[in-house]
């Protein structure tokens, strides 16, 4: 029995996500975390992963009902959140059993959050006409609905909103229709906050909003919304407070998606986050996870450059692409000389062994990859470059310090390029170099940088730990400046390093003297 005090019971009908990213599984961690019981209706399978969804299969309508009764004949269910409907059979059948226990007398009636997932993202519609039809109907049984921008227009029936001014008198037009709330949420415009509003017919009854958070780790944001909503109004009984903790704890989990590693395209975000620094107090301290969240700041510098950007849509220009393989060329020689010189000061076999396949992997396929576009033809070391190599070659006579300063190298280029790949296509015009740096091999070969420097870190003594840290972070920023150097970023360019001068890179990019690097 459910008493006044018990824990909230919060089903979800929805598709599957195999990923874990989306759907119902999506859903039942975003319950877990706002503090619900979850249970799952399956309303559809996807076969789908980070990158998309390949395939679809509906179970017969009947089926999703005999889910339901299954649940509702047995246990009292708190709220409810409804994602991907994928015909209107499945529909109008979720419509009559929400009608039976919506109408049935003497138990309370639970709360219902729509999500309509009605647009694929590569923006067709995902609902024939009689479905769009029965999830109108639907609407009737809903508390609250959670489009999203497109979904927001179709429902509207008006061109999409390109500002937010326009959601918010769209999804008013809804609530006044549909006689319901309208949760409008600005994830897809293009601002700097990530703005969401509970809407009503005479307005805005309350927004919140969040920090734009720089990943493309955000698969399944709006059905961890969703679900969170519910679940927290079932534990509150009030939607602007559910809004509020759900709003909350989504830009957390947004803020730490990349603290995941899953998938090579728009990766799920961390659901868990808060409550795993509680348990896993072994991680929060590992070094070399503080050493990462450091230099974020950097990190955060990379992905704004004009370069990355353009590199990521494909409109880079072609000649600033070769100037940039050009210095990656000569770079990528010395550091292949650098990571065998930390073969040469490894101190056991295991590690040796690392350096020195790395050191030929780098030579044999990212000299392919350059040379088959530069035609053989070298430039000269630029003062950027030359710097980041002083500083590799600096760091040489001890090995601790000189593998910390490898990693970035490593840890930089997987990470960005992961985020790369998600934009990747075959035809991209910079295709093969962007699954260069976001394959399993890369992944797993970053992944043994890592070990091996948290390793010899922990070897280490304070004054050792200090000077590997100086390096990494040293390196960290000579690779935001090396990534800065072309035209893409020039000064008086369209999008220009905005942190770079703050980050002191100045100075990181233009000391030392030119060194012989071939
Ligand atoms: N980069 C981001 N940083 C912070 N919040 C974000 C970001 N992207 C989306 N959000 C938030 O995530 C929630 C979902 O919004 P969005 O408009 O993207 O929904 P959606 O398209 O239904 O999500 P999805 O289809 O990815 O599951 C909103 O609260 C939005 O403000
Ligand atoms: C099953 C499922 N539901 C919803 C979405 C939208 O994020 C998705 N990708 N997969």
């Amino acid at each position: 029995m459910n008493t006044m005090n018990s824990t909230k019971n919060i089903l979800s009908i929805a598709g599957s996500d195999p990923s874990g990213g989306a759907g119902i599984q999506a859903d039942l961690k975003s319950i877990a975390a706002a503090g619900g019981y979850g249970m799952a209706a399956i309303s559809a399978l996807t076969a789908q992963n980070t990158r998309g969804v390949r395939a679809v299969h509906v179970p017969p309508a009947g089926f999703l009902t005999e889910q339901l009764l299954a649940i509702s004949e047995d246990i009292s269910i708190d709220a409810i959140k409804i994602g991907m409907l994928a015909n209107a059979q499945v529909i109008d059948e979720l419509g009559t059993w929400l009608a039976q226990i919506r109408g049935a007398a003497g138990t309370a009636v639970p709360a219902v959050v729509l999500d309509p997932v009605m647009v694929a993202t590569s923006g067709d519609s995902l609902l024939d006409a009689a479905a769009d039809a029965a999830l109108r109907r639907l609407f009737v049984h809903a508390d609250v609905i959670t489009p999203n921008i497109p979904e927001l227009a179709v429902l509207a029936r008006s061109p999409e909103a390109a500002d937010w001014d326009s959601a918010v008198s769209q999804a008013r037009m809804l609530a006044a229709e549909y006689d319901v709330l309208v949760l409008a949420k600005g994830g897809h415009l293009d601002s700097e906050r990530c703005r969401d509003a509970l809407i009503d017919a005479d307005g805005v009854l309350l927004e919140v909003e969040s920090r734009r958070h720089a990943t493309g780790n955000t698969h399944g944001t709006g059905c961890s919304l969703s679900a969170a909503l519910a679940t927290h109004y079932a534990r509150t009984g009030n939607w602007g407070t559910a809004l509020r903790h759900a709003k909350d704890w989504l830009s957390d989990a947004i803020s730490r998606a990349d603290e995941l590693s899953v998938g090579s395209g728009h990766g799920p975000i961390n659901h868990f986050a808060g409550l795993w620094d509680g348990i896993r107090p072994a991680q929060a301290h590992d070094p070399l996870a503080q050493w990462w969240e450091r230099i974020s700041p950097i990190r955060a510098g990379i992905d704004e450059l004009g370069f990355i950007r353009a590199l990521k849509d494909g409109s880079l220009a072609r000649e600033d692409f070769e100037d940039y393989l050009g210095q990656d060329a000569l770079y990528l020689r010395t550091y292949a000389r650098c990571m065998s010189r930390a073969a040469e000061l490894a101190p056991d076999t295991e590690s040796q062994r690392f350096w020195a396949a790395s050191a030929s992997g780098c030579l044999e396929e990212e000299l392919k990859l350059h040379r088959g576009r530069l035609d053989e033809r070298v430039p000269e070391p630029s003062a950027t470059t030359t710097a980041y190599l002083n500083h590799l070659l600096a760091a040489s006579h001890d090995y601790a310090v000189l593998a910390a300063a490898l990693l970035p190298c490593f840890w930089i280029y997987q990470d960005t390029g992961t985020r790369l790949a998600a934009a990747n296509h075959e035809a991209h015009p910079y295709t093969d170099w962007l699954a260069t740096y976001s394959s399993p091999e890369f992944d797993a070969a970053t992944a043994a940088a890592i070990d091996l420097v948290a390793g010899v870190h922990a070897g280490a003594d304070a004054r050792a730990r200090a000077a590997m840290w100086r390096a990494f972070e040293a390196s960290s920023a000579h690779e935001l400046a090396f990534f800065a150097q072309t035209a893409a970023d020039a000064p008086g360019a369209a999008a220009g390093p905005k942190r770079a001068a703050g980050l002191g890179l100045a100075g990181a990019a233009g000391h030392g003297e030119p060194v012989p690097v071939r």
